[in-house]
């Protein structure tokens, strides 16, 4: 009987007569596929009285034959068989065995592979073209899984898989990686999904460009919130290549999880574009939509502060898809610090985080928009309704190309599939805590990540809503999502389908089914586990973990989920071009930044109208003091010389606005710190929220300084004329200036504290040390030291600013009346004095400016920080 030899995608295989073989996507298939559209057992092939035959075995989208669909036919040399579709599902060509071959099989089969590349013949009338050759048809062995080991064993006596020419194939697959990118992430990507189906498969025609995006007119509509209308192409090159080309997409097209501009794709590349990646496959390309049913696994987590003390002990567990995990241990055994760990927060210093076989810290620019994080404080303005606070949380997060009705489209899903509907109208701080927490979860799913960590969502709860929100995430894992959530309450740890337990010191003490923890630990209740932690503190909980049977069960799995081309790599940083935001999205953000801070302080009526009334009252106050010239110097014919109150009218002018300024910032960037570290994670550009917060408040401030000066000198008498302006005008300009540059150190005093409270004892000294250094209580210049200190206080710089208009050299008595013209030099009545003022007090402003930048990166995510 001849043997049969099976050509498809690239690969044969040399059939023996005497058994059959089942083609499938099912592992456990003779011959595995990864075609979505071939059944799990699609069909056998077998030798039937001296005859071969495939049968379909009532596969879903069927099996052709010369076009047509195919219950049982009869196959030879030449037979052509199409699995799940007509003319594009995967081909199987069929050839007779040449004749001289040794009798031992696996001899044979590499005899045939070696000398007698197989024979594929052509395409019969109505085919398409077999997969090109060269290197496009070299990917296409991918189409079929390495066979799993016992039916690899088996197979070996019967049927050898190899590649087509395997010397020329594997010369082909060496240019690949010669004129690819180098190794590293490439090779590490290439593990992803090898052992997953295909959500698509879709054929790629030579010469021809692939267009992806949402919009309905591209050759492949990808959905998705990260996804832009026309976010990137395939577009073929010589040689039957392809390359991927982003199309100024709003959150980017990755390869192997670093972001492009356009790149050549070789067979182990992994192309991500929103939830998808794609993957050349010979002739075709094959899609794989992330669902949430990817494994998650932390690997030997190991995080040391300080001189070497290790809060977190080689932490290890793999998280199974679709999966509810509740993470519990007492107090400082380090819960959140494995939650920043595994988000990529704060990076473990050593381990691995391993999402669907990628590493997490490694492709953190892909790979962060599959994560929700909801954290402990809410992450939501509580000025705001819920749906307005949704609306700017949507604009931040989705494609700039995203419309206002699609938008809306997906806010309302998640408050229906959250119940929050009712809700929607009001604002998140009339809320309860159960239902602001819900809005929180709410706002993470808008972009529908597959990955979702909470930090003690309940906190602050009644047992009531603890058991409401818990059964919240419970439903939300069902739905496809693997949800970890850390937690003190142990009442509902039934619902959770594992529980992971920490020991002091940060290691595991237990990882498995909540229903077998307590019996692990050999006792009745959390309690008294929870007090066996505490009373043996010293205690090897990690050591006794690893050295149960539970443990073996826990690492098999995890062991499981390494890519094979990075056993034990390091965690590695991500390239900082991969943080950057992209240009094209910086205006839309600052824009909706903007229109969401006015939005906030609009909403505030008691905080707008202290805003307004402040200068008013600051400017009404200086009016009380009593000065017959104001801010003018006596008239010649007077018999006072000079005029002591325009200095003391200039000091609290000043002071006021320094106040006033420094009032406006000093609070709004530590009270909305959870906020911007959460946004910053999924991409918020730094320089734009900054940015936002300058221009906002600087109108503002500024509004302020034209207040206080409108009132503070509208009952004044002024000289005549200023240096270039209009005396009033002028002294509103550095008033006005005045208040940008202590607003901006406002912002440097909230970047730096770590809670809201230390805001205002700062402020007050601030105030008082430009008190000092106005220049008009005591002299300055001249006086080492104190002088150069007196240069970094922008009341200083303001007072000389507004002096130079005033002349208040010469309108405030001397400080030595022997020396009438020692006088302070930044006081200089002439313009270029009046400029370099105001130019080094705005200068200030934005060196102020820059520290805060600076300091804002202390509290951002650690991979995000460039
Ligand atoms: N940056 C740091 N420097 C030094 N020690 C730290 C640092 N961060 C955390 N720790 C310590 O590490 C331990 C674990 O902290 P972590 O906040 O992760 O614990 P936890 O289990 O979340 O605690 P809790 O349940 O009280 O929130 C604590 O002892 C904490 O003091």
């Amino acid at each position: 009987m001849p043997e049969l030899v099976l050509h498809t995608s690239g690969r044969t295989w040399t059939l023996d007569a005497s058994r059959s073989y089942t083609i499938g996507r099912d592992q456990q298939a003779d011959i595995s596929c990864i075609d979505r559209r071939v059944s799990r057992r699609h069909l056998v092939i077998r030798c039937d009285g001296g005859t071969w035959v495939i049968e379909d075995l009532g596969s879903a989208n069927g099996t052709f034959a010369e076009g047509r669909r195919i219950q049982r036919i009869e196959i030879g040399h030449g037979s052509i068989v199409r699995l799940g579709d007509v003319s594009t599902g995967t081909r199987l060509d069929f050839t007779e065995a040449p004749a001289a071959v040794s009798d031992d099989p696996v001899d044979r089969g590499t005899s045939v592979a070696a000398a007698a590349p197989p024979v594929v013949p052509g395409p019969r009338p109505g085919e398409v073209p077999a997969a090109p050759t060269g290197v496009a048809a070299a990917g296409g062995d991918d189409l079929f899984r390495p066979l799993p080991h016992h039916a690899a064993s088996d197979l070996a006596r019967a049927a050898v898989p190899r590649t087509p020419a395997d010397a020329g194939d594997a010369r082909a697959r060496d240019i690949h990686r010669s004129e690819g990118p180098p190794a590293g992430p490439r090779g590490a990507a290439a593990a992803l999904s090898i052992d997953r189906d295909p959500s698509g498969v879709y054929p790629l025609v030579l010469g021809q460009r692939l267009r992806i995006g949402r919009a309905q007119d591209n050759e492949l509509v990808v959905e998705g919130p990260y996804v832009s209308r026309y976010h990137a192409e395939f577009r073929p090159l010589p040689g039957g290549r392809f390359e991927i080309v982003d199309l100024g997409s709003h959150n980017g097209t990755y390869v192997n999880g670093q972001p492009v501009g356009h790149q050549l794709i070789g067979p182990y590349d992994i192309v991500g574009v929103g939830h998808s990646t794609f993957r050349l496959a010979g002739d075709r390309l094959e899609e794989f939509v992330d669902t949430g049913e990817v494994s998650f696994t932390a690997r030997n987590l190991t995080v040391t502060v300080g001189r070497g003390k290790t809060i977190l002990d080689d932490v290890s567990f793999g998280v199974p898809e679709k999966s509810l995990v509740a993470v519990i241990g007492p107090s400082g055994s380090g819960k959140s610090t494995l939650l920043r760990a595994l988000t990529g927060y704060r990076p473990a210093d050593r381990g691995q985080v391993l999402y669907d076989h990628r590493d997490l810290y490694a492709q953190f620019a892909e790979l962060r928009h599959r994560i929700g994080l909801v954290p402990q404080d809410d992450i939501l303005h509580k000025e705001l309704t819920v749906d307005v606070a949704l609306k700017y949380a949507a604009k931040l997060r989705f494609p700039g190309d995203t419309k206002a009705a699609e938008r809306k489209a997906r806010i309302d899903e998640v408050l229906q599939e959250l119940r929050l509907d009712v809700h929607r109208g009001k604002k998140v701080a009339s809320l309860s805590g159960g239902q602001r927490k819900r809005v929180s979860v709410a706002l993470e799913l808008l972009t529908k990540p597959s990955l979702l960590f909470l930090d003690e969502p309940t906190s602050g709860l009644d047992p009531g809503l603890d058991r409401n929100v818990m059964k919240l995430l419970r439903g939300l894992a069902d739905d496809g999502r693997t949800v970890l959530v850390v937690t003190h309450s142990v009442a509902e740890l039934s619902l959770c389908d594992q529980v992971l337990v920490m020991a002091p010191g940060g290691s595991v003490a237990y990882f498995g089914p909540p229903g077998e923890a307590l019996d692990y630990f050999g006792h009745d209740s959390w309690a008294d586990v929870f007090s066996a932690f505490e009373d043996h503190r010293d205690d090897d909980w990690g050591g006794r973990w690893r050295a149960s049977r539970q443990y073996d069960r826990c690492a098999a799995e995890i062991d499981s989920a390494v890519p094979p081309q990075q056993p034990g790599a390091p965690a590695a940083q991500p390239p900082a071009r991969a943080l950057r935001p992209k240009p094209q999205g910086w205006i839309g953000q600052l824009w909706t930044l903007m229109r969401r801070y006015v939005s906030v302080i609009a909403s505030d009526k008691g905080f707008m109208a202290l805003m307004l009334l402040l200068p008013a009252v600051l400017g009404g106050v200086s009016c009380l003091i009593p000065a017959t010239y104001g801010l003018a110097p006596p008239p010649s014919d007077s018999r006072f010389r000079y005029n002591q109150e325009s200095g003391t009218i200039l000091l609290v002018l000043v002071v006021g606005m320094c106040f006033s300024g420094a009032a406006n910032s000093v609070r709004e960037l530590i009270k909305e710190r959870v906020i911007y570290e959460r946004e910053r994670a999924t991409g918020l550009s730094r320089s734009a929220y900054l940015m936002s917060k300058v221009i906002v408040l600087g109108l503002i401030t500024t509004v302020q300084g034209v207040i206080i000066c409108a009132i503070g000198l509208s009952v004044r008498q002024l000289p005549a004329q200023g240096l270039l302006m209009p005396t009033a005008v002028e002294l509103c300009v550095v008033i006005s200036a005045l208040g940008f540059t202590t607003m901006m150190f406002g912002l440097v005093i909230s970047a730096l504290v770590r809670t809201p409270e230390k805001t205002m004892p700062l402020l007050v000294m601030f105030a008082v040390v430009q008190v000092v250094f106005t220049g008009v209580l005591f002299r300055l210049f001249d006086s080492p030291g104190i002088e150069q200190v007196g240069w970094l206080m922008p009341a200083r710089w303001a007072v000389a600013g507004a002096g130079t208009t005033l002349d208040l050299a010469h309108t405030m008595p001397p400080w030595n009346v022997d020396k009438p013209d020692d006088v302070d030099p930044l006081w200089a009545h002439t313009v270029t004095q009046w400029g370099i003022d105001l130019g080094v007090l705005l200068a200030i402003g934005l060196v102020c400016g820059f520290a805060v930048a600076r300091l804002l990166r202390r509290h951002e995510p650690e991979v995000m920080r460039d």
